[in-house]
């Protein structure tokens, strides 16, 4: 038997996620129709003897229990939210609750970062653990050598698969393939962090230097698995599949594209269909490439949508509006011949007539080989906007006949102008 734990964090994590996180808890933004861990509920349940899923983070238990219901409801699989009474950092949830963890003796856990989002091989993956008889496997992936840094960094024996060396972070070149942020454990993993728990109690104990905080707080890559590289115990299974982490705003409109892409294959149910298919059925507006439209959004047959758009729950697309590569939340409205690209606008938001939102696409350098997505920082060094994608903060009004671009609106905002290259507030 097998069981999934999902890290999501808390309320103090994704900040870059501002504003779409003021409103929503990040894990739970939609991304293709779904709530951004839902894609992982998914890859999980897809796996054969996977009995369940703990969902484990520091949000107050009301924002994820409607989330809970619905995927228990949907997936008919035992789905928990164990909830950190503090941030204890990417180990110390996992400790916390090991005897949740461990009941009914499973062979293995997946553990997946909830800020990922991959066409997710996890099948594979444990078919590898199990294979090369491993205490911790872990995905990884090629990323360029500058962007490296920014992830965990393993070098690996090509010929046994084992990890030798793993540095988080590292401020000096390591090495390309990076850690994915999706592992198989062993059960006997909690006796490793066992003994890194109670060394950190002593210290405390013996030494007021230490917080509360840094006692109970403990780190999956740092004391975990940068000690076990190089014992025989930790391997890496490389993947070619698309995997990318969805940090920043911007990352959500290229996960939209790529998630909307594999439904193609998985469930095309959920891809709106061009009319150019069903001739005789002039009620349905014009679609390009991949299109997700939520069966109670309504869109006019004059407008048109795609390639890679997603349209919420009550959301209401007017007459000739023009969507691409973005995502219109539930209960947005989008009057008439308005035009929206590269944006992401919010919940109940009202786009005017003749309007036209855009911003500028982040997608990663397509002439670097294995580039990923930059989410650089909000300012430059000039102090000024990054051009970025626009988004629209929830219940925001944009009149008619306006330009708003690469912007950012938070909520509530009634707009009586054109913007450019601003953060409303
Ligand atoms: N439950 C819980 N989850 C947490 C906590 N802190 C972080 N998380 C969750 O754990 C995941 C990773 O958290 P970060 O600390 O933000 O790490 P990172 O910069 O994303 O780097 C990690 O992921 C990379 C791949 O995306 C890896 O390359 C890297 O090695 C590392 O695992 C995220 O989903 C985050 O929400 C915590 O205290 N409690």
């Amino acid at each position: 038997m097998l069981k999934a734990i999902i890290l999501i964090g808390g309320p103090l994590k994704g900040t870059r996620f501002r504003p779409l996180s003021l409103d929503i808890p990040k894990p739970l933004f939609p991304v293709a129709g779904l709530p951004m861990i839902q894609h992982h509920v998914e890859a999980c349940v897809r796996v054969p003897n996977l009995k369940e899923i703990l969902i484990l983070g520091y949000y107050p238990p009301s924002e994820l229990q409607q989330f809970i219901t619905d995927m228990i409801q949907e997936y008919k699989v035992n789905i928990r939210y164990l909830q950190e009474f503090t941030a204890l950092g990417t180990a110390g949830g996992m400790y916390h609750f090991r005897d949740q963890i461990c009941s009914g003796n499973p062979d293995a856990f997946f553990v997946l970062n909830g800020d990922v989002c991959a066409d997710l091989p996890l099948q594979e993956l444990f078919s590898f653990h199990q294979s090369k008889n491993a205490l911790v496997s872990v995905l990884a992936t090629e990323a360029t050598r500058q962007q490296s840094l920014l992830y965990g960094c393993m070098v690996r024996d090509e010929l046994t698969s084992e990890v030798k060396h793993y540095v988080e972070k590292p401020s000096t070149f390591v090495s390309t393939l990076i850690s994915c942020g999706v592992y198989v454990f062993s059960t006997e993993v909690f006796q490793i962090m066992s003994s890194v728990f109670n060394n950190k109690q002593s210290d405390y104990y013996s030494d007021n230097n230490h917080s509360t905080k840094e006692a109970s707080c403990m780190q999956l890559e740092q004391e975990v698995l940068m000690p076990l590289a190089g014992t025989g115990k930790f391997f890496a299974m490389p993947t070619t599949t698309w995997w990318s982490q969805l940090k920043s705003a911007g990352s959500a409109i290229y996960a939209n594209r790529h998630y909307l892409h594999l439904y193609q294959d998985k469930n095309p149910q959920r891809l709106a269909e061009s009319r150019a298919k069903d001739a005789s059925n002039d009620s349905r507006c014009n679609i390009i490439g991949d299109v997700h439209v939520h069966p109670t959004a309504s869109v006019h047959p004059s407008a048109t949508l795609g390639p890679n758009v997603s349209v919420g729950a009550g959301a209401e697309i007017g007459p000739g509006v023009r969507i691409k590569e973005s995502i219109i939340l539930s209960g947005a409205s989008i009057a008439d011949h308005s035009l929206v690209l590269h944006s992401i606008v919010g919940r109940a938001t009202q786009v005017g007539k003749w309007s036209r939102v855009e911003g500028t696409p982040c997608d990663p350098n397509p002439n670097k080989p294995f580039a990923k997505m930059d989410n650089p920082p909000l300012f430059n060094m000039d102090g000024r906007l990054n051009p970025s994608i626009t988004i629209i903060g929830c219940s925001v009004t944009v009149p008619s006949e306006v330009i708003l671009l690469n912007s950012i609106v938070l909520p509530y905002k009634e707009l009586t102008r054109s913007f450019k290259n601003e953060i409303i507030l």
